[in-house]
């Protein structure tokens, strides 16, 4: 089963997922990079994002290769453009940028993106990208040139999921950006959930299990974990235990 079938399916089951990132640019010493792959297959991480706005280093195929070679988990990219392209990798987020009115992120990159990934193996999953403003300007607000939705706006979100699922979008990703100050609240997440029934991916400045588990109750098919992991990869033990155990309960549930 493709990724995307296998998201679909846990989303119907109400099964969560908890992907990590890995921003290639963060990543200067392999034997750190190291104990966090090790950590996220002793945890039931489900997937590897790799990606970020700005990548200065050329050490994105190395850090995929260095993945894989270690773990047997799906690595998805997760592109700020098109030239984080890497076929070694199993997917990629097709995003683009809804919340926002570039229309590089729209579409532009997407152009000069499509015949390049014609030729790989790398699945496609088509993803509607939506910032939610938390606090600071965060590096992907200033790289795309875009206002993230404002954080009380909840129809204002939900409407932009709405469309993104009518134009065929098949996942949506609601961003408070890398190292946000606030999170996406709860209130936000379920507003866009109730839209939608598609899966729903949440992430920025998650970096506590009371917010992974608070991002899980409001909705959020897969958290996304970056920056907590980059100051203490030991998080993940505690976050990812939140996801273990709404999962396990959900299996004691559907045994009843
Ligand atoms: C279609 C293709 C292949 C590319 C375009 C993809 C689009 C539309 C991207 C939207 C804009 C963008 C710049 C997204 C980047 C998302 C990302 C990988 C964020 C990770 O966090 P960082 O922004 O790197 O945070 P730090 O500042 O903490 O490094
Ligand atoms: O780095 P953090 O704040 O965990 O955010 C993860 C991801 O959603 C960023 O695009
Ligand atoms: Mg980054």
């Amino acid at each position: 089963m493709n990724l995307l079938s296998a998201l679909r399916e846990k989303h119907k089951l109400g099964k969560k997922s908890i992907a990590v990132l890995i921003d290639p640019d963060k990543v200067d010493d392999l034997s750190k990079l190291h104990y966090l792959i090790n950590l996220a297959s002793e945890n039931c991480v489900d997937y590897f994002f790799v990606g970020g706005s700005l990548i200065t280093t050329a050490n994105l195929s190395e850090v995929i290769k260095h993945i894989k070679k270690n773990v047997n988990l799906p690595v998805v990219l997760f592109p700020g453009n098109s030239m984080q392209i890497e076929p070694s990798a199993d997917a990629i987020l097709f995003l683009s940028l809804i919340s926002g009115r570039n229309p590089e992120l729209l579409i532009g990159q997407h152009v000069m993106a499509a015949p390049i990934l014609k030729n790989t193996r790398l699945e496609i999953i088509p993803t509607g990208y939506m910032l939610i403003n938390s606090g600071k300007i965060t590096s992907v607000a200033y790289i795309s040139n875009t206002i993230p939705i404002p954080e009380d706006k909840y129809s204002l979100a939900a409407c932009t999921a709405m469309a993104g699922e009518m134009l065929g979008l098949q996942c949506i990703y609601l961003d408070a950006g890398s190292g946000a100050e606030r999170e996406i609240s709860p209130k936000m997440i379920a507003s866009v959930r109730r839209a939608i029934s598609l899966p729903l991916i949440i992430g920025g400045g998650i970096n506590s299990p009371i917010k992974a588990m608070n991002a899980l109750e409001a909705g959020a098919d897969m958290i996304v974990i970056g920056n907590a992991l980059e100051k203490d990869p030991d998080m993940l033990i505690e976050i990812s235990d939140k996801v273990y155990e709404w999962n396990q309960r959900l299996a004691g549930t559907s045994r009843q």
